[in-house]
């Protein structure tokens, strides 16, 4: 039997659905991604660790999930919000459903609500907290509880879902369609080592796809301890909550910073933009999907890209301390830096993609060229 369920926004406002996935309450910043296709892959993005991710395409799960779509070992975001969620798989990939997964996972989501007036709201109004219940609480007891919960800023998440230990990783992206399991890299041209403040494994892939090694460490490993492992390059990771919060980060990159080459993605390159002394802000509902215009103003290139970030790096404070590449063609916010004497560059999106489109790749070769010297 389907469970009604309420989704509370802490400026007061109710929408009413059905409960999927686990039956119970959650609670986390609602924000809303615009990808047509690559719900599950969004699901364990770890960025998305204390947010509730509304999908703008209006049905979900119509090719149910599989452990291979899998960015981490498990859905990061703490909750679903859907249209029109399809009961029915049809996928040979499928091993279970969307609604399956998720009870699996206990991660609550709601569906059946009118999910344009949503995402409106949260563009009009802004990303806030908000609550799912399917529990019977009145909706002004669930909008207190929204109210109380803490905000995104000033919340260091990154280290907390980080690895606790390093671990090596040289598996090539895998080849879906052929059935073929990937061999092991077998000659790395490029040792690398990637700070892991929520990591997609999908990252991993193409630094390998471009001859890395890489081995993984936690966010709170020295600049010591990382260059006394003598690597070719230092890769920095997505991850979820405020940069500015995550423990010592910038100064550890700082540190970095001149000695090897740096590659940042996302929560990488915003840490990267505060170790130069720059500063980042939170925006009003950031940027999630796969049609995010970016302009490379070192080639004049456009490339759609996949975006996931409520945080940004505010041009004016960096004073000079680095090149602004990129930028975002709809609202002009910084998308990529570089600072060329040090040999880092990052980019605020995301060239792995996964999901969305693929013309950003060529950055994973960037980062090979600038450690080839
Ligand atoms: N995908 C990411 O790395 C997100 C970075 C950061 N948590 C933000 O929301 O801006």
């Amino acid at each position: 039997m389907t469970k009604r369920a309420v989704l509370a926004l802490a400026d007061g406002t109710t929408f009413e659905g059905r409960a999927f996935g686990a039956v119970g309450e959650t609670v986390g910043e609602v924000v809303f991604n615009t990808s047509m296709f690559g719900y599950q892959e969004i699901l364990t993005d770890p960025s998305y660790v204390g947010q509730i991710v509304t999908m703008t395409y209006p049905e979900m799960g119509n090719v149910g999930a599989t452990p291979e779509d899998e960015e981490a070992g498990k859905p990061h975001a703490v909750g679903m919000v859907v249209r029109a969620l399809a009961s029915q798989p049809s996928n040979w990939r499928a091993t279970e459903s969307l609604d399956a997964y998720l009870k699996r996972h206990n991660v609550a989501g709601i569906e059946g609500l009118d999910t344009r007036r949503l995402v409106r709201h949260l563009r009009t109004h802004g990303a806030q907290m908000g609550v799912i219940s399917s529990e019977g609480l009145s909706a002004a007891a669930l909008t207190e509880r929204a109210r109380s919960a803490h905000g995104m800023e000033g919340l260091d998440l990154a280290t907390g879902v980080s690895t606790k230990t390093p671990y090596v990783f040289d598996m090539p992206s895998p080849d879906v369609f052929s059935g073929q399991s990937a061999q092991p890299l077998t000659n790395p041209r490029f040792e690398v080592v990637a700070y892991d403040y929520g990591l997609k494994k999908s990252m991993l892939h193409f630094l390998v796809d471009v001859g890395c090694r890489v081995t993984v460490v936690p966010a709170t490993t020295t600049a010591d301890e990382v260059l006394a492992r003598k690597p070719h390059g230092v890769f920095l990771a997505n991850g979820p909550g405020d940069p500015a919060a995550v423990k010592g980060a910038d100064r550890t990159v700082a540190a970095l910073l001149g000695k090897v080459p740096v590659f940042g993605i996302c929560l990488g390159h915003q840490i990267m933009a505060l170790a130069l002394g720059g500063r980042t802000y939170k925006m009003k509902f950031g940027h999630r999907g796969g049609n995010q215009p970016v302009k490379d103003l070192t080639t004049g290139k456009v490339e759609i890209t996949a975006q996931n970030h409520g945080f940004a790096v505010d041009d004016a404070s960096l004073k000079g301390k680095a090149v602004v590449t990129h930028i975002n063609l709809n609202d002009g916010t910084v998308e990529g830096l570089a600072v060329p004497d040090a040999r880092a560059f990052s980019v605020q999106y995301h060239p792995e993609a996964s999901p969305g489109p693929h013309d950003a790749r060529y950055l994973f070769g960037r980062f090979a060229k600038l450690m080839a010297g």
